[in-house]
């Protein structure tokens, strides 16, 4: 018996917004998250915000081909689904410039060689039966490593590839949606079509939408897609004769539970950013929309729960690299970036608990009876079709975000099942850039998905007792500004731990008694601090020609925009002074 699975966890639509009830399938209670959370966000934002490692990434954005639909399937022609890539040698930092890859041993993954893919694929597919639809159907792709659950993005030189600023294109309200974003949402979600081999039709016809099989009543009355996948397997079922007891979703084992809430969660982080973060189409204003959010997630409390279930699960991985990075060559060419991009990793991993106090990563795939490895390696190659189909969506803009966050928890599960706890291999396998990348600024959207929620709670309570709207922390948001690196001072770090109040989440950190610097020691520091400010100030005078620049650019676009009444693009610039962390 799976102790992930007794009755001692909750549904997972059950009080998702009571702080003691405990998050499905995961070991910590919504309380619990949140203030581990209040705590994780500055470090991730910093992390992702703030570093040259983590704030680009580099994909293949445009040529791939999609391998389930045609070419003209639901495109975004709106300017807030584009992308701007860095297209100038001069924009790219030099960590992720061409010349500086080609150098790069990189910890590239071993790649299987040909043969043992293909021995891989068999039992497999033996497994599946014939019958099992087309988006069931395990595809290998010679670039994957046999441990990776992601088609990976290949950073080579020689690769095709866009290198994009991830702070400069952020995750908000694009417009797209309607039939072609829905296809997508539909063909994912069928990737959870786990199945025994003797029911592999239930919902699987191939060209059938659950969708469109449905009447719409029905599909109205269908709160999400497991829902409608049910219904649609039923009426299905019920043409073929098939048992309904295979249709079960509510008995599934945690390991394929797992990879729905994955999905579903990813789903809800996508709907509540693009919410907080909604153009007004009448006043041309980016803000929070409080009707968005009661729309997609207010009425769902099992689409909260699984946003939850990631935040755990996300975190989890993050906490298992805290060794890994030590050894990890951050690539900046500039060591003291390097020592400082580590150290704020290892801060952040830091502050994750220790062991199985949030997700228990050790209790799945060890259920003999059914065939733990072989629905490991399922699970597995269903999740690179996922990374897959998110070349099909038609919004370049989402097809960014939704190929990172597909390779952050790609690169979780990788990191969860691949890296020891039960399920050790011959060796840790290595992490690509990218992957890193991905995994830390997923967890980033997550944790920014989470404050959003707290925030539109807050408005839902205001707007109900007559109270007005709470402030918006939009400073959570990330700024286009590329700002030097903030390193977090370790007085600062202690700082920042000492509110924590549940006894549960006390980590390496909050356990090690603070040391009162020595003479010596502070007035190093204030050297330290010191020099680093007279940096600051001269770099600020060797960019201010280009920023000037900038700024009277922006604003006489703004200007112009204003005149000829065209909606009037934000700020993208703001005067503010270091704070002490920040030199
Ligand atoms: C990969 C991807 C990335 C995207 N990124 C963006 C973006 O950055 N910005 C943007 O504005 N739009 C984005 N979109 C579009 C957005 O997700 C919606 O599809 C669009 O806003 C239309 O929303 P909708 O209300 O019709 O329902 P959709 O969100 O399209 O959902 C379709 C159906 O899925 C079910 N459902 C919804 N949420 C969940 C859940 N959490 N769990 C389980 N079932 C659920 C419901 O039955 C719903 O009717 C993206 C789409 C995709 C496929």
């Amino acid at each position: 018996q799976n102790p992930s699975s007794t009755s001692s966890n909750p549904r997972p639509d059950t009080c998702a917004f009571e702080p003691q009830a405990k998050v499905s399938d995961a070991c910590a209670s919504y309380g619990d998250l949140d203030t581990l959370n209040s705590r994780v966000h500055p470090y991730v934002r910093n992390l992702a915000k703030n570093t040259d490692f983590f704030s680009y990434y580099r994909l293949n954005l445009y040529n791939k081909n999609c391998p389930f639909f045609g070419d003209d399937e639901g495109l975004c022609g709106n300017i807030a689904c584009a992308v701007t890539t860095l297209e100038k040698e001069e924009d790219i930092p030099d960590i992720w410039k061409a010349e500086e890859l080609s150098r790069l041993e990189g910890p590239k993954a071993h790649h299987p060689p040909r043969k043992q893919q293909v021995e891989l694929k068999r039992p497999l597919q033996g497994e599946l039966g014939d019958a099992v639809g087309e988006s069931c159907v395990v595809e290998y792709d010679d670039e994957c490593d046999e441990r990776d659950y992601c088609v990976p993005e290949d950073e080579s030189a020689s690769a095709k590839g866009d290198y994009v600023s991830l702070v400069n294109n952020p995750e908000r309200f694009t417009g797209y949606s309607g039939e072609g974003a829905h296809k997508i949402w539909e063909t994912i979600y069928r990737e959870n079509c786990f199945s025994k081999p003797t029911e592999p039709q239930s919902v699987s016809s191939p060209g059938l939408s659950p969708f469109q099989s449905l009447s719409q009543n029905q599909a109205l009355a269908a709160q999400d897609f497991r829902q409608v996948m049910k219904a649609h397997g039923r009426e299905q079922a019920q043409l073929s004769g098939a048992p309904l007891e295979s249709l079960d979703f509510e008995d599934e084992c945690l390991e394929k539970r797992v990879f729905y809430r994955v999905i579903s969660g990813m789903h809800a982080s996508i709907s509540t950013h693009l919410c907080y973060d909604y153009l007004n189409q009448s006043t041309g204003k980016w803000g929070p929309n409080l009707e968005c959010y009661k729309e997609r997630l207010h009425n769902y409390p099992e689409r909260i729960s699984n946003l939850y279930f990631n935040y755990a699960f996300v975190l989890r991985a993050v906490g298992k690299l805290r060794d890994y990075v030590q050894d990890y060559t951050f690539c900046t060419g500039d060591p003291e970036q390097d020592a400082l991009t580590k150290r704020m990793i290892t801060t952040l991993a830091d502050v994750v608990p220790e062991g199985p106090k949030i997700f228990d990563e050790s209790v799945m795939f060890t259920d003999n009876t059914l065939g733990g490895i072989e629905l490991k390696e399922d699970f597995r190659n269903r999740f690179r079709n996922v990374s897959r189909i998110m070349d099909c969506v038609g919004c370049d803009k989402c097809r960014l975000w939704g190929k990172l966050q597909t390779n952050g928890f790609g690169t979780a599960l990788k990191v969860l099942f691949e890296f020891g706890n039960g399920h050790e291999g011959d060796e840790k396998p290595l992490l690509r850039r990218t992957e890193l990348v991905a995994l830390i600024n997923t967890l980033d959207k997550i944790s920014s998905a989470l404050k959003a929620l707290e925030f539109f709670r807050e408005s839902v309570a205001a707007e109900a007792s007559g109270l007005p709207p709470p402030n918006n922390k939009k400073a959570s948001q990330p700024s286009p500004n590329l700002q030097p690196p903030a390193p977090i001072d370790d007085a600062d770090e202690l700082d920042d731990f000492d509110d924590l109040d549940s006894d549960a989440f006390a980590t390496k950190a909050d356990k090690t008694p603070r040391k009162q610097p020595t003479i010596a020691e502070a007035f190093r520091q204030e050297i330290s601090l010191v020099w680093r400010a007279i940096k600051y100030v001269l770099r600020s005078y060797a960019i201010f020609p280009k920023r000037a620049g900038e700024i009277l650019l922006a604003e006489a676009w703004r200007l112009y925009a204003q005149w000829i009444g065209r909606p009037v693009p934000e700020r993208t610039w703001e005067f503010k002074f270091p704070s002490r962390g920040e030199l």
